[in-house]
C-alpha cells in the first residue's frame, strides 16, 4: 500500500545525484576527496549512529565505480542508457537507476576494517540547523523567488502518472527490504564498508533520505515513466530517471541548466498525489486551478481525496466501508460516489423569507373574497415551483389581477426594422405662423412672466412657487433663487437631457400599435411628473387652422392639431413625435402648457406614477369631436374606457339622496312637499340620459353621454361645462352604448334647436381652455346665444385627432364658428387635482370668480398676480382661492401692471384701483361680467363665422 510521504525536494534530488556522481568519480584512492566534495554540496544532515557500521565496509566502491562509469557513458551519449542496459543485462532499468540503487542494494561484504572512517565520529553529534529552526520543510529555495514559480502547475499525462502507480505497487512489495524507514535493515552488513556508501547510507537513515530513496525507487521501478508536454502534444519526454541518472558531478550543472525546466516541474509537482503515485486510478487529464488539482471526473471511482479537501462522505456509505476488524474505513477503498443532486432555487426573489402563515392577514374583506377565488392560492392546489410568484407582492398582484412585471429600468429600445410613419417634417421648436405671434404678444401673460417668484433656496421653487403655480417656468429673469436650487425648470431640464442625443436620453420612440396607428412608447423609466418630451409644431391662429383644415388637410385622416392658447392652435403636422401619442381614458401622462421665457410651450409629462420602460405613453385628449359623426371609438382598452374619443367625464357626483317622505305634520304645514316634488319627481332626473323627452336640455344629455364615472384621473375641479349640441345626427353607427347616448342626446338637442329655429351646426372651438367643443348654433340667434361656457384653464388639452374622411371639418354642411366667453363659470369648490399646477389655476380662478361675485372687486389683474398675492408663508395651495378672494391680503410682491393694464392706462394705478378700473371698463369679456376675475388665460376670442352655412 502506498504511503503518503512528502516528495523529495530538488535539493534532495540534487544531493542524490551528487552522491551518484561521487560514486562515479570515487575510487578507493580518492574516497576522501569525493566525500568532502559531496558533503560540501549537500545540506546538513544528521548522521545516524548506524553509519558507523556501514562505514566499516571499504570495498563497497567497486560496483559503484562500475555504475559510475556507466553514468559517464550516459552523459557522453544520449543513447547511453540503452547501451548500458545492453551491457548490464542484469539491470532492466536505465543505467542511471543503478547509480541510485547501488546505495540501497546489499553490496558484497568487505572484511571489517580496523581503520576508523573519517566521518564516523559518532561521539560528536551533528545538528541539522534547518530542522532545528523548522525551516527544513521548505527545502532549498532559489534566490530569485522560486516560490512564485512553484505556483504554476502543468498537466501530467496519463503515462506519467500511471507509472508511479506501478512503482508504488512495487514499492509496497519490496519496501520493507530497503526503505529508508528501516535504516537498521540496511545497515547490518548490507552495504560495503566504503566511505561513500557509508555516507549514502547515512543519508538514507534520515527521514528525508528515506523519502528520496522511496522516490528514486519508484522512479527506478517505472521504466516507462514518461512525461508529456503540458499541451498534450503527444511527444514523449525523456525518461526522468534517465535524465537524473545521466548526471555526474561535472555534468550536473550542465544538466541542470539544460533541464532546468524539468527540474522546476518536478519541484512543482512534488506535493501532488500524482507525483507521489498515490492515485490509484489512471488519470487521463488533470485540471489545475489556482495551483490546486481539480478532479473533473467524479463519475470514476476515485482515490481518497487529498487531505486538504474536505470529503463529504455519506454516513451510510462510510458505514459500509468500515471493516469489521478495524472499525475504520479502509484507506484506499474508493467511496461509492453518489450522483450529485442539482439544487434549484425554489423561492425566487424572496428566497429565505417564509410565506405568511395567514395569507388573508391584513387584507380587506373584498380582497379576501377575491383572493379566495384565485385557484392558484387554494390550499389544495399544487404549488408552482417552476416560477413561483414573489411572496407578498405576488398576493397583491393576484388580488388586483395584474400581470407580474419584472422591473427593468434600463434603456430598452425596440430593435431596428420597425415600421416607421411616413416621412414628415420634424420641428424641435415651436414656430409662430401668421398672426399668431402678434396674438400672443397681446396676451397678458406675455408680459407677466418676468415677475420674480419669492421662493427661498430651501424652497427650491417647489409646489408653492408662484411661477410653478401659474405654469411659468423659472429662468434667470423670474426666479429668486437661481438655477442651482430651482426645481421649476422642466423645459430646461429636458433640453439638457436630450441635447446630446441618444436613445436613452430621448427616452421615447414611435412604434406601430395594432389598432390605433402609430403610438409612442418609453424606452426608459420616467419619474412621476417628469417631463418626457415637448409637443412642438406650428403655432397658428384659428383662422389659419380653419383654412388648413378646409384646404390642406381636407383629405387627411389624421389631424395633429391641438388647442394651445387663447385663439391659437398648435399644428404638429410639422412637429415633434409627441404628435403620435395616443389617447387613453386612463392615461399615464399629461399634456401641459407652460410659459417658458415668455413663450407658450406644451410638453408631455409623466403622470403621478412612474412610467416603466416599454410602456405606451398616453394622455387624455379630452377630445371634442365637433360633431357626433366625428365620434371615434376609443380603443385604449382601459378599465374605465369611455368608449369613444370624447371629452373628459364630469366630476363624480355623490348619489342623490332618496326623497324624504314628509311627515304628516309637515304635510299639514305644507312644508317640504314642493321640494320633494321638485327633487324627486323631476322628469329630468327620472329619465335616462339621451332620452329626447327629457326635460333637461338635450345639451345636458349629450354632455352626459360623454361623461362616465370612474376616471379618478380626472380632476374633479376641472369638470367641463360645455354646451354640446349635435345638430347633425351621427351618420356612423357605433355599437357602443355611449354612442347611442350621443344619438339620443343629439336628437334632443335638435328638438330644442328646432324650437329656436335652429338649423345647422355650429362648431365652436373653445379657446384658452385648450379644448375644442361642439356647440349648436342656432341660426338667427345672436352670437351671445351660441356662446359656450369655456372656462377651462390649465393643461387640459384636446387634440383634434383622426376624423373620418367623410366628415371634414368646416364643410358646407357645417358652419364653423367660434364662440366667445359670455359668463364666468359657476362657483366651484377647489378640488384636488392630479396635476398640481393645473388644479391650482383652475381652482383659484373659479373660486375667485365665485367669491368676487359676492364681494368687492378683487385687486388682482391676472391669475399670476393672484398667485403673487399669496403670502410667502402659504404652504397649502388650497389657500389660494381664499387668500385671493378675500382681497384683504396684500400682495407681498410689487405689482407689475400687465400689458393690458398699461394699454388701458392703468399702469400708474394701484392693483386694487387697476382691478376696479378693469372690472368696470376693461374690454375683457370676463371682466365685463363684473366678476372681478381676470381671465387672461381664458378665451378672449371674437366670434368668427369662418365658413358659410347652408
Ligand atoms: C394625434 S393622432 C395620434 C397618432 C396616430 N395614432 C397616428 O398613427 O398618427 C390621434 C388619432 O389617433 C387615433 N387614436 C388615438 N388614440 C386612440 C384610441 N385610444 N382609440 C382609438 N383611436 C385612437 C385616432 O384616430 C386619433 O384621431
Amino acid at each position: 500500500m502506498a504511503t503518503l510521504e512528502a516528495a523529495p525536494t530538488m535539493a534532495e534530488l540534487d544531493t542524490l545525484l551528487l552522491d551518484a556522481s561521487s560514486f562515479s568519480s570515487s575510487t578507493p584512492s580518492d574516497r576522501s576527496s569525493a566525500n568532502s566534495a559531496s558533503l560540501s554540496s549537500t545540506p546538513p544532515t544528521t548522521i545516524s549512529p548506524d553509519s558507523m557500521s556501514l562505514a566499516s565496509e571499504p570495498d563497497a566502491a567497486k560496483p559503484l565505480s562500475a555504475a559510475a562509469s556507466s553514468i559517464e557513458a550516459v552523459i557522453a551519449s544520449p543513447k547511453a542508457p540503452e547501451t548500458a542496459q545492453q551491457n548490464e543485462p542484469r539491470q532492466q532499468t536505465p543505467v542511471g537507476h543503478d547509480a541510485i540503487v547501488v546505495a540501497e542494494q546489499p553490496l558484497p561484504a568487505e572484511p571489517p576494517s580496523n581503520s576508523r572512517p573519517r566521518r564516523a565520529r559518532s561521539s560528536l553529534p551533528v545538528y541539522n540547523l534547518a530542522r532545528l529552526a523548522g525551516t527544513d520543510v521548505h527545502g532549498r529555495r532559489r534566490s530569485k523567488g522560486d516560490a512564485g514559480l512553484e505556483k504554476r502547475r502543468r498537466t501530467v499525462s496519463e503515462a506519467t502518472l500511471a507509472a508511479p502507480h506501478d512503482g508504488a505497487t512495487s514499492d509496497s512489495t519490496d519496501a520493507p527490504a530497503g526503505t529508508a524507514q528501516s535504516p537498521a535493515r540496511i545497515a547490518p552488513g548490507a552495504l560495503p564498508a566504503s566511505p561513500t556508501t557509508t555516507r549514502t547510507a547515512t543519508r538514507l537513515s534520515t527521514p528525508r533520505s528515506a523519502r528520496i530513496s522511496k522516490k528514486s525507487r519508484s522512479i527506478r521501478a517505472s521504466p516507462h515513466l514518461t512525461r508529456r508536454s503540458t499541451r498534450l502534444s503527444g511527444a514523449p519526454v525523456e525518461d526522468l530517471a534517465t535524465k537524473l541518472s545521466a548526471l555526474n558531478k561535472r555534468g550536473k550543472k550542465a544538466a541542470q541548466k539544460a533541464l532546468g525546466g524539468l527540474s522546476r516541474e518536478l519541484k512543482r509537482l512534488q506535493d501532488t498525489n500524482e507525483f507521489l503515485h498515490i492515485d490509484t486510478r489512471p488519470v487521463r487529464y488533470t485540471v489545475w486551478s489556482n495551483g490546486k488539482y481539480v478532479d473533473t471526473d467524479p463519475s470514476q471511482p476515485t482515490a481518497p481525496e487529498p487531505p486538504r479537501k474536505k470529503v463529504k462522505v455519506d454516513k451510510n456509505a462510510a458505514g459500509e466501508q468500515e471493516t469489521s476488524e478495524t472499525g475504520k474505513p479502509e484507506a484506499g477503498v474508493p467511496a461509492t460516489n453518489k450522483p450529485r443532486v442539482k439544487k434549484w432555487l425554489e423561492k425566487g426573489l424572496y428566497a429565505g423569507q417564509e410565506a405568511p402563515v395567514d395569507i388573508f392577514q391584513g387584507l380587506t374583506a373584498q380582497e379576501k373574497k377575491k383572493l379566495a377565488s384565485i385557484p392558484e392560492l387554494l390550499r389544495s392546489s399544487k404549488p408552482n415551483r417552476t416560477f413561483p410568484l414573489p411572496m407578498y407582492n405576488g398576493l397583491r398582484i393576484l388580488i388586483h389581477g395584474r400581470d407580474f412585471k419584472l422591473p427593468f429600468d434600463i434603456c430598452n429600445p425596440l430593435p431596428p426594422g420597425q415600421p416607421k410613419p411616413a416621412a414628415y417634417r420634424t420641428m424641435t421648436k415651436n414656430r409662430f405662423v401668421g398672426n399668431a405671434a402678434a396674438y400672443w404678444k397681446k396676451t397678458p401673460h406675455f408680459g407677466d412672466f418676468a415677475s420674480k417668484c419669492v421662493c427661498k433656496p430651501e424652497d427650491g421653487c417647489g409646489e408653492d412657487c408662484q411661477n410653478r403655480i401659474m405654469l411659468y417656468e423659472c429662468d434667470e429673469t423670474n426666479c429668486n433663487i437661481g438655477r442651482e436650487y430651482c426645481t421649476n425648470r422642466a423645459f430646461q431640464d429636458l433640453q439638457e437631457r436630450t441635447k446630446k442625443g441618444g436613445r436613452y436620453r430621448v427616452g421615447v420612440e414611435v412604434f406601430k400599435t395594432p389598432d390605433r396607428g402609430y403610438g409612442v412608447r418609453s424606452n426608459r423609466c420616467f419619474e412621476p411628473n417628469q417631463i418626457i418630451m415637448e409637443y412642438t409644431g406650428e403655432i397658428i391662429t384659428e383662422e389659419e387652422c380653419e383654412r388648413r383644415m378646409n384646404e390642406e388637410y381636407k383629405d387627411n385622416e389624421c389631424y395633429y392639431l391641438m388647442s394651445f392658447d387663447q385663439n391659437m392652435i398648435i399644428d404638429a403636422t410639422t412637429g415633434s413625435i409627441a404628435r403620435f401619442v395616443n389617447h387613453s381614458c386612463s392615461p399615464n401622462c399629461r399634456m401641459i402648457k407652460w410659459i417658458v421665457s415668455g413663450q407658450p410651450r406644451m410638453a408631455l409629462f409623466a403622470g403621478d406614477r412612474p412610467i416603466m420602460t416599454g410602456e405606451e405613453l398616453t394622455y387624455d385628449y379630452n377630445f371634442d369631436p365637433f360633431s357626433a359623426k366625428n365620434v371615434q371609438k376609443c380603443l385604449c382598452g382601459s378599465a374605465n374606457c369611455r368608449g369613444v374619443l370624447g371629452p373628459k367625464p364630469k366630476e363624480v357626483k355623490p348619489p342623490k339622496q332618496p326623497p324624504k317622505q314628509p311627515s304628516e305634520q309637515e304635510k299639514k304645514l305644507g312644508k317640504g312637499s314642493s321640494k320633494v316634488s321638485a327633487k324627486g319627481t323631476g322628469k329630468g332626473s327620472a329619465k335616462a340620459p339621451g332620452q329626447s323627452s327629457a326635460k333637461p336640455s338635450a345639451k345636458r344629455k349629450l354632455k352626459d353621454a360623454f361623461e362616465f364615472d370612474g376616471d379618478d384621473e380626472v380632476a374633479a375641479g376641472t369638470a367641463k361645462k360645455r354646451k354640446l349640441a349635435a345638430t347633425v345626427g351621427p351618420k356612423r353607427t357605433l355599437s357602443s352604448a355611449s354612442l347611442k347616448g350621443v344619438k339620443g342626446a343629439a336628437k334632443g338637442a335638435a328638438k330644442k334647436a328646432t324650437k329656436g329655429a335652429t338649423k345647422g351646426a355650429v362648431t365652436a372651438i373653445k379657446r384658452g381652455g385648450l379644448s375644442i367643443s361642439v356647440a349648436a348654433k342656432k341660426r338667427g340667434l345672436s352670437s351671445k346665444s351660441a356662446k359656450t361656457k369655456t372656462v377651462k384653464k390649465g393643461a387640459t388639452t384636446t387634440a383634434l385627432g383622426r376624423i373620418s374622411k367623410k366628415t371634414t371639418y368646416g364643410k358646407k354642411s357645417q358652419t364653423v364658428a367660434t364662440a366667445t366667453t359670455t359668463k364666468a363659470p359657476k362657483p366651484k369648490a377647489a378640488a384636488p387635482s392630479r396635476s398640481p399646477s393645473l388644479t391650482i389655476v383652475a381652482a383659484g380662478v373659479e373660486s375667485a370668480a365665485s367669491a368676487s361675485a359676492t364681494a368687492t372687486p378683487v385687486p388682482q389683474t391676472t391669475p399670476r398676480k393672484a398667485a403673487a398675492a399669496i403670502p410667502a408663508s402659504s404652504s397649502s395651495r388650497k389657500q389660494l382661492p381664499k387668500l385671493t378672494i378675500s382681497g384683504g391680503k396684500t400682495s407681498a410682491r410689487k405689482w407689475t401692471p400687465s400689458r393690458k393694464a398699461i394699454e388701458a392706462g392703468l399702469a400708474d394705478k394701484s392693483p386694487a384701483a387697476a382691478a376696479s378700473a378693469k372690472s368696470s371698463g376693461a374690454s375683457d369679456g370676463a371682466q365685463k361680467t363684473g366678476k372681478g376675475l381676470d381671465l387672461s388665460r381664458t378665451p378672449k376670442i371674437k366670434l368668427v363665422n369662418a365658413t358659410k352655412s347652408n
